[in-house]
C-alpha cells in the first residue's frame, strides 16, 4: 500500500491539471458566449447538455461513478452557463424595457387607493399607515376585485394582504397577481391585536356564534378551541364587526380589530385574542405602473419548474452564486398540471443591481412562466 503523502501527492498532481482544464474549459465558454451573442442563440441548451452526459457516463460499468460523473458535469455546464449570463447579461435590457426606475413612487393629492372590504378592516390600517390619513380612497368586497380595479386603471394603487406571521401566506393572493399584469411596488406591515366584540349588552358566557375572516379565525383558533362556538367565516374582519351590530343578536361576536369594533358601536368581550402576541400581517402595495424606486430592497419573483431531479436545486444556484440572499420562498399547485408547483420567491436587492441581474437573466432563460412580480 502506498503511503498517505504519495497518494496526496498523486491526487495535488491530478487537481493541478484539472484546474487548468477547468480554466481551459471556461475560455471555451466565454467564446460561446460571444457567439451566440452574434447569433442571439439561447444560452441554455438543454438538448447539447442531456447528450454530454450519456457520451460521458456511457462506457463507466460502476454505477456510483457514472452518477458521480454525472453529477459533476451537470455542475461544470450549470457554472458554464452562469459565466454566460455574467458575459451577456450586462446587454440583456428584460428589466429596462418592463419596469422604470423612480426616485420615489408618484403619491399626490390626487391619488386613489383601493382596499378590500370595509373602513376598519385591516387592510384600511395598512393603507392609511402607508399613504397616509388623507388619501382619497374607496373599498370593494373581494380581494380580486382589488386587481380587476387596478388592471382597469379605476385606481393608482391596491392594497392586498399577502402573508401573517402566525397564519402564513394568505391563500390565492399570488395567484391573483400572476393573472393580471400588475407589480408590486411596496409593503406595510400592522400588528394585528385582535379582539372578541359582541353587542353592547352582551357578556362571553351568551356567545353561540363568530364572525371573522379565515384568518382572524386561524389566529384566534387556541381561543377559539375553549368555547364551543360555531365559527363563521366572512369575506373581512371589519365585514364581522358590521354583520354583528346589524344583526342585534347578543349571542353574536365578531373577532376584528379594536378600530372596528369602535367604529360599529360594539363592545369588547375579551382582548387580545391571537396566539401570537405580534401577530403581524403584511400587505403588499400594487400598481398597474410597472416601476420600481431606487432605494427598493426586495426583490419578487415567480416561475415554475420542470418536474426533474435537481431543477430547484440549480435554480437556487442562480442566487447562491451572485451572492443575493434570499427571504422567503412559497409553493403553490399550477392549476391544471397535478403536482407540478409554481415557485414565488422573495431575494434581497435592487433591479439596478448587476447581481440581481445576473441572476434573474439566468433563472429566466431556465424556468417556465418566469415574471418579476416586483421590486419594492
Ligand atoms: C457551452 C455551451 O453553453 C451551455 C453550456 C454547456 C457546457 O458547458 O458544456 C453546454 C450547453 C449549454 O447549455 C454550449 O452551448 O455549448
Amino acid at each position: 500500500m502506498r503511503e498517505l503523502t504519495q497518494i496526496r501527492q498523486e491526487i495535488d498532481e491530478i487537481d493541478d491539471k484539472l484546474v487548468k482544464l477547468f480554466s481551459q474549459r471556461m475560455k471555451c465558454s466565454a467564446e460561446v458566449a460571444e457567439n451566440k451573442r452574434g447569433t442571439g442563440k439561447a444560452i441554455y441548451d438543454p438538448e447539447r447538455e442531456k447528450q454530454k452526459i450519456e457520451v460521458l457516463t456511457k462506457g463507466e460499468e460502476n454505477p456510483f461513478m457514472k452518477k458521480a460523473t454525472e453529477e459533476i458535469f451537470l455542475q461544470l455546464m450549470s457554472i458554464s452557463r452562469r459565466y454566460q449570463y455574467s458575459i451577456l447579461s450586462r446587454e440583456d435590457h428584460y428589466i429596462q424595457k418592463n419596469f422604470v426606475e423612480v426616485d420615489h413612487l408618484d403619491i399626490n393629492e390626487d391619488t386613489k387607493v383601493v382596499y378590500q372590504g370595509i373602513p376598519g378592516a385591516y387592510q384600511e390600517e395598512a393603507m392609511v399607515k402607508y399613504f397616509g390619513e388623507d388619501v382619497k380612497n374607496f373599498s370593494v368586497p373581494e380581494f380580486k376585485d382589488v386587481v380587476k380595479t387596478l388592471d382597469a386603471g379605476e385606481a393608482d394603487y391596491g392594497v392586498l394582504p399577502i402573508e401573517n406571521t402566525s397564519a402564513g401566506t394568505v391563500s390565492g393572493i399570488y395567484d391573483m397577481i400572476l393573472d393580471y399584469d400588475i407589480c408590486i411596488v411596496g409593503e406595510e406591515t400592522v400588528e394585528c391585536h385582535h379582539v372578541l366584540a359582541g353587542l353592547p349588552d352582551s357578556s362571553l358566557d351568551q356567545i353561540k356564534k363568530v364572525y371573522s375572516h379565515h384568518q382572524g379565525l386561524l389566529q384566534c383558533k387556541k381561543f377559539l378551541d375553549q368555547w364551543d362556538w360555531d365559527q363563521v367565516k366572512v369575506a373581512n374582519t371589519a365585514i364581522s364587526a358590521k354583520k354583528v351590530a346589524d344583526d342585534k343578536d347578543p349571542s353574536k361576536a365578531a373577532i376584528c380589530s379594536k378600530r372596528a369594533a369602535k367604529l360599529y358601536g360594539l363592545k369588547i368581550l375579551q382582548r387580545e385574542v391571537n396566539y401570537e402576541g405580534n401577530n403581524t400581517t403584511r400587505f403588499v402595495i400594487m400598481s398597474k405602473k410597472k416601476q420600481y424606486r431606487t432605494d427598493a430592497r426586495k426583490v419578487s419573483i415567480s416561475f415554475s419548474a420542470p418536474h426533474e431531479v435537481g431543477s430547484l436545486y440549480n435554480i437556487l444556484m442562480h442566487f447562491m452564486f451572485n451572492d443575493v440572499n434570499m427571504c422567503n420562498i412559497e409553493s403553490r399547485p399550477l392549476p391544471g398540471r397535478q403536482w407540478e408547483y409554481g415557485f414565488y420567491i422573495d431575494v434581497i436587492g435592487n433591479l439596478n443591481d448587476p447581481a440581481i441581474r445576473n441572476a434573474l437573466a439566468g433563472i429566466r432563460e431556465e424556468t417556465k412562466d418566469f415574471k418579476i412580480l416586483g421590486n419594492f
